[in-house]
């Protein structure tokens, strides 16, 4: 390793040490962090089951960078690269739609045998799976409703879906060894006021119920279910709010997904983490940035990313707690977007594990709320840089922004030759 690095790290660990904090017990847990990397920004949101289907629910991408990877082959190496660059061992999270097959099938007929290479790939790469059944980009979704449909061949047909998610996502779990989250979001909603909106949130408890009705090893798969508080489309009424889903979840022992773009643009889930765990017993988290709107940005280190970690680590939640991204940027490279994202991810844990949260919260309890700023303030220009280019060192991966370099030779070498293979067919 670089002397240099070196240095910086034992000088930082000295001046961390004087606040009691243990920088390399700090840097033992965030090795055993996992985030979970969401297959569709590699693609735009795209998925390879049903190749010219419009992106619907409500969700956009916006730009179109050249090169995003077009078959399961080049996804695949496209998150090997970006995970490269990305200390620690993660996982992938798939959704139903990027199926590896060469069969024609229908969302309600996936089976395991149609994610296999996936996990034979994941095995390989020393990975777990994540799972989201897709409820949209479909035509039995194309008046924006599925699991809370009046029609009822319709629902039957998104509840069909759900189940077949649950049997892939247990198939993972048992594989690979570690569960599986699925996470069930679906677009439902109204562009306009509705005049009745207890009858779609009564179908949708009633199609979850459905779906959940078989019991599956929690050691293999854990269930999920994202709220959302408006999409595009549906301005005026989501079936599944928020208060839908925390009833929903509560009730029947299943997980809430708090998706930190799915609320007001003055409500922050932060806030939310240590109400929610207080209550159930785990707890999903969609690390995204929203910008005005649900936007779904490339995560960077904001005030809210830090506020999250600081939650995760002050109440000792990350335990209870999986950190899945989701974003997609389309009018940058891909892969920079997922490294972006996640190492700012990790970035912003390790900056909460490096502040002296026992000491902060002494005292807090004082009523000395002069220090307490104080020294909040002051930890902000503490050298957690130094720690971090250490982490990426020791755990090998590029320090700072040398990774870009690497982004930018996959660039020339692999994703350009791609591009000029579609504008010349
Ligand atoms: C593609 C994902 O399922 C989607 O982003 C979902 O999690 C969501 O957040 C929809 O707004
Ligand atoms: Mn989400």
């Amino acid at each position: 390793m670089d002397q240099q690095i070196r240095k910086s790290y034992e000088d930082a660990k000295t001046l961390y040490s004087q606040h009691g904090i243990d920088v390399d017990q700090a840097l033992e847990k965030l090795a055993q962090i996992k985030i979970s990397l969401h297959c569709w920004q590699g693609d735009d949101v795209r998925g390879f089951l049903f190749r010219d289907a419009e992106l619907s629910g409500g969700i956009a991408v916006t730009g179109s960078y050249p090169g995003r990877a077009a078959t399961p082959d080049q996804l695949r190496d496209d998150l090997e690269k970006a995970l490269s660059l990305i200390p620690g061992k993660h996982k992938v999270n798939l959704h139903a739609i990027y199926a590896d097959t060469e069969e024609k099938v229908d969302l309600d007929e996936l089976e395991p045998r149609h994610f296999q290479r996936w996990v034979d790939w994941a095995k390989d790469q020393g990975l777990g799976l994540d799972f989201n059944p897709t409820y949209f980009s479909h035509p039995k979704a194309a008046d924006g409703f599925t699991l809370s449909h009046a029609d009822e061949e319709i629902r039957q047909f998104w509840i069909r879906h759900g189940k077949a998610s649950r049997k892939i996502a247990e198939y993972f779990g048992r594989e690979l060894g570690q569960p599986c989250v699925t996470n069930s979001w679906v677009p439902d909603g109204y562009k306009d006021t509705p005049v009745d909106r207890l009858s779609p949130r009564q179908r949708l408890r009633d199609s979850l119920d459905e779906i959940f009705s078989e019991e599956i090893d929690p050691s293999y798969n854990i269930d999920a279910v994202e709220s959302k508080l408006f999409g595009l489309g549906s301005e005026s009424y989501v079936v599944g709010s928020h208060e839908f889903y925390m009833g929903y979840a509560l009730s029947r022992g299943k997980s809430v997904c708090l998706d930190a773009g799915h609320f007001h643009p003055t409500e922050v889930i932060s806030n939310k983490l240590t109400s929610i765990l207080m209550f159930s017993e785990h707890l999903l988290l969609h690390v995204s940035r929203p910008v005005r709107w649900d936007s779904d940005h490339v995560v960077t280190m904001d005030d809210e990313l830090l506020e999250i970690a600081r939650e995760l680590v002050r109440g000792d939640l990350l335990p209870r707690t999986s950190i899945g991204l989701d974003f997609f940027d389309g009018s940058i490279n891909h892969i920079a977007a997922w490294v972006i994202g996640t190492r700012n991810t990790i970035k912003a844990l390790l900056r909460a594990m490096l502040e002296p949260v026992d000491e902060l919260k002494r005292i807090e309890l004082a009523g000395d709320f002069t220090s307490r700023l104080a020294l909040t303030e002051e930890f902000k220009s503490y050298p957690f840089g130094s720690v971090w280019d250490y982490y990426c060192a020791s755990q090998g991966v590029p320090v700072r922004e040398q990774w870009l370099h690497e982004v930018k030779r996959y660039e020339e070498q692999v994703l350009s030759a791609r591009y000029s293979l579609v504008q010349n067919s």
